[in-house]
């Protein structure tokens, strides 16, 4: 599998405009971007930090997690198989466990934590700080590009100060295949009371070729930036042409010798929505190291699975537990999702394109675009489906 051909841009370049332009141009081609880490917006350590709280969270007692099990405030822990990213072509829930931190006052969640994992919540809302400041800097770099009167105007849509809002971080863990065991919400089948992982019936708790870390899906918010380490990939986009997968790699050339990885930055559905589909909302998934083929959702390409091991990506090959961060970005609830005041998004006549589910165009809030979304992944929460 070729890699994706997703540029890198340096935001620290003197030449703002230029920085802007090329933002939007990847913004519109790609809906990726990678920001070539010089520290200087989220310094290395706070990265590594993050990726230790992580850690230290996940391996908290399941009963710590359980008691933070996620609301309909989509904060808190969801457990493996409970979010299902692609509902029309998963059997199976995501093989990933994750925590969902809103916000934070005064450093102070305002939700459950686990103990274990109190005594680093300042840091955590440090490190969630940094990435709304990185956030807002891109929502400024976006205006410029697209020269909107004024080009604050998405920065001003997500200022903290406006209210609240369905902004995100999200710890993620993802279990190496090997460690698995499948946790539905379905009835136990009473003809299978042994533990033998080996049978082959429709109850078999081992995940199967097809199953993903995370279905296929975009984001829902304005823009998501992800952390990941390296040799640890997975991370796949649909290209254009709606069927092939192409790997993302951790650390994509010319970015070998940086002091961290790249911050990946993807547009989102609210965003893509709001600039009347000019900005592309790139749907992407991340699959098993072994699991890696070129088929679309739905599976119509044969064959082509990815090589032992590996997404396809040199020198990326992970066969343990994978971490990855996530910061979804997202205007305050109540900004309407009106008109973009640029000629650029008002002359775009792409529209809404196929594959976008808002066909109608009307002005919604940003509360009612991420209630939408999360109804789909969150089945259970929403329509009453666990059976206990
Ligand atoms: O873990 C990753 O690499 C991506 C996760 C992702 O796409 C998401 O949580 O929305
Ligand atoms: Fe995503």
């Amino acid at each position: 599998m070729a890699a994706a051909k997703i540029p890198v841009i340096d935001l620290s370049g003197e030449d703002q405009t230029q920085v802007a332009k090329e933002l939007v141009e990847a913004a519109i081609e790609h809906g990726f971007v990678y920001l070539k880490n010089t520290g200087q917006d989220i310094p290395v350590e706070a990265i590594d930090e993050a990726f230790e709280m992580s850690k230290k969270l996940f391996d908290a007692p399941l009963s710590e997690k359980q008691a933070c099990t996620i609301q309909k405030n989509n904060r808190g822990w969801s457990a493996m198989n409970y979010e299902t990213l692609d509902p029309a072509n998963q059997r199976v829930g995501d093989f990933k466990e994750a925590f969902n931190f809103g916000e934070f006052l005064s450093h102070k969640a305002q939700q459950p934590l686990p103990p274990t994992i109190l005594p680093s919540e300042p840091r955590i809302s440090a490190f969630r700080d940094l990435c709304y400041h990185l956030s807002l800097k891109l929502t400024t770099l976006l205006g410029a590009g697209l020269q909107v009167t004024p080009p604050s105007f998405f920065t001003t849509a997500h200022l903290r100060s406006q209210g609240p809002s369905g902004t995100i971080l999200r710890f993620l863990r993802y279990p190496p295949r090997a460690a698995l065991t499948i946790t539905t919400t379905e009835p136990a089948d009473n003809n299978n009371n042994n533990n033998n992982n080996n049978n082959n019936n429709n109850n078999d708790p081992q995940p199967q070729s097809e199953d993903v870390r995370a279905g296929a899906h975009s984001d829902y918010g304005s823009l998501t930036l992800l952390f990941r380490l390296r040799g640890q990939p997975g991370l796949e986009i649909l290209l254009r042409d709606g069927k092939t997968w192409s790997a993302v790699p951790v650390v994509p050339p010319g970015t070998e010798n940086d002091p961290a990885p790249p911050v990946l930055v993807n547009i989102g559905d609210l965003l893509s929505y709001w600039t009347n589909g000019l900005l592309r909302s790139t749907v992407h998934r991340v699959v098993f190291p072994s699991a890696a083929s070129s088929h679309a959702p739905g599976g119509d390409e044969a064959g082509n699975k990815g090589g032992e091991g590996g997404n396809g990506v040199q020198g990326e090959v992970d066969h343990g537990t994978r971490y990855s961060i996530a910061y979804f970005c997202h205007p305050f609830g109540g900004a309407e999702l009106g008109p973009v005041p640029s000629e650029r998004v008002k002359g775009y006549k792409g529209g809404l394109a196929e594959g976008n589910p808002y066909a109608e165009r009307r002005v919604m809030t940003a509360d009612e675009h991420l209630m939408m979304r999360l109804k789909a992944s969150y089945a259970q929460l929403y329509e009453g489906k666990d059976k206990e």
